[in-house]
């Protein structure tokens, strides 16, 4: 069975509808409106949103339904690229055009105890971590977007355990250094560079129960009864060599790879943009199946790193270009540090991460 034959929405005639969503927000506050119930997908919560007119561009249209919607001017706001989701609700398909828009404390103090909308809808704002644990009903396309969510603004990336090579137990050492210069709470991506070095990463993850972490695609299917890393393991991560072996899969019809059968959201990691449109394909095929979704992009190297000096950097500009082709959101990577976070965010990132200047 390959992608093409399993897919409805764009073979389908019904015209898909395209819609901005912003996700406003001001720190862990988060706007939700609520449908009508005369309208498609009523008496749920949504965010602020609307049909993308002809002759519109996605962030006009954003900016337009907010301020029809809220009365929030949000044309000054940065509006960071979430995603673009393709959801068919049977009725209807829809493509969400998503992105976060975190308002001033000024916006915030005027509009905080905004109850109605200009359209006479109502209007709350609510805490980010009962949004994320699904204390609001949404329609089912926004359960990607709560996912997305989930994505801090920073993620530590742990040495190759080669980088360990001169200790008596090199393993040993990398939980241990790790344990030690991991700041707290971080996301981490496990990025071990061996086969067979699992109990490493199982062990770090016992000494450091406030972290989470993104690990190599296979652990946590081989550890799946393991309550450690089902509770802090958030993400599975292909490499760009493991996302291309899965699109020629595809290609030839043989859906054999394992990263299908996946049961975690998964992360992958692309240097071009043969890869991010695989990514992008993963990332129907998964909604398809209705498996947990792609929920963002390594891309890089940004800039010049000092594990990989003969590959020439992409630069903010190309980097830029790549990550608007990406239907999931984009994390920069490749000599950055963690203050960069707002330089990302204005080329269309959603964070950054990194090694060295990760680690305290
Ligand atoms: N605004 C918004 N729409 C969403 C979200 N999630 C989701 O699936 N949708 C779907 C529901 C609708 O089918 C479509 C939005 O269309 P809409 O009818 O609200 O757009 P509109 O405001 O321009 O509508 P209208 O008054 O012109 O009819 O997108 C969301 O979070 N916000």
């Amino acid at each position: 069975m390959a992608v093409e034959k399993s897919t409805s929405i764009k073979n389908n005639s019904i015209k898909t509808v395209n819609v901005a969503v912003a996700v406003i927000h001001y720190q862990n506050q988060y706007l939700l409106g609520f449908r009508a119930a005369s309208q498609h997908q009523g008496n749920r919560y949504e965010f602020v949103g609307g049909k993308i007119d002809a002759h519109e561009t996605a962030k006009q249209a954003l900016i337009r339904e907010v301020a029809e919607e809220t009365g929030i001017n949000i044309a000054n706001n940065t509006a960071v690229k979430l995603g673009r989701l393709h959801h068919d609700y049977g009725d209807k398909q829809v493509c969400l055009q998503v992105y976060r828009i975190e308002v001033t404390a000024q916006q915030y103090a005027q509009y905080k105890n905004l109850s109605c909308g200009l359209e006479g809808q109502k209007l709350t704002w609510v805490d980010k971590a009962k949004l994320l644990a699904g204390h609001y009903d949404l329609p089912a396309a926004n359960k990607t977007i709560l996912v997305w969510l989930q994505l801090p603004v920073q993620i530590t990336i742990t040495y190759p355990l080669a980088h360990f090579n001169g200790f008596p137990n090199p393993r040993a050492a990398w939980s241990q250094y790790h344990h030690e210069h991991i700041a707290a709470d971080a996301l981490v991506y496990m990025r071990i560079k061996v086969a067979g070095a699992e109990d490493s990463i199982e062990r770090l993850l016992q000494l450091r129960s406030d972290i989470k972490a993104i690990a190599p695609d296979h652990l946590h299917t081989d550890k799946a009864d393991n309550a450690v890393i089902n509770r802090q393991i958030i993400a599975g991560h292909l490499t760009q060599t493991q996302l291309m072996q899965w699109s020629s899969s595809v290609a030839k019809e043989s859906m054999s790879y394992s990263a299908l059968s996946t049961n975690l959201p998964l992360i992958v990691s692309c240097h071009d943009a043969d890869s991010i449109n695989a990514a992008n394909q993963l990332a129907f095929f998964r909604l398809q199946q209705q498996l947990p979704p792609v929920i963002g992009i390594f891309l890089a190297p940004v800039e010049c790193t000092q594990t990989h000096p003969d590959t020439p950097p992409l630069g903010w500009e190309a980097w830029s270009k790549l990550a608007e082709l990406a239907d999931m959101p984009v994390i920069g990577l490749g000599g950055l540090s963690p203050v960069m976070s707002e330089q990302a965010m204005l080329h269309g990132g959603i964070a950054v991460a990194g090694i060295r200047q990760f680690l305290k």
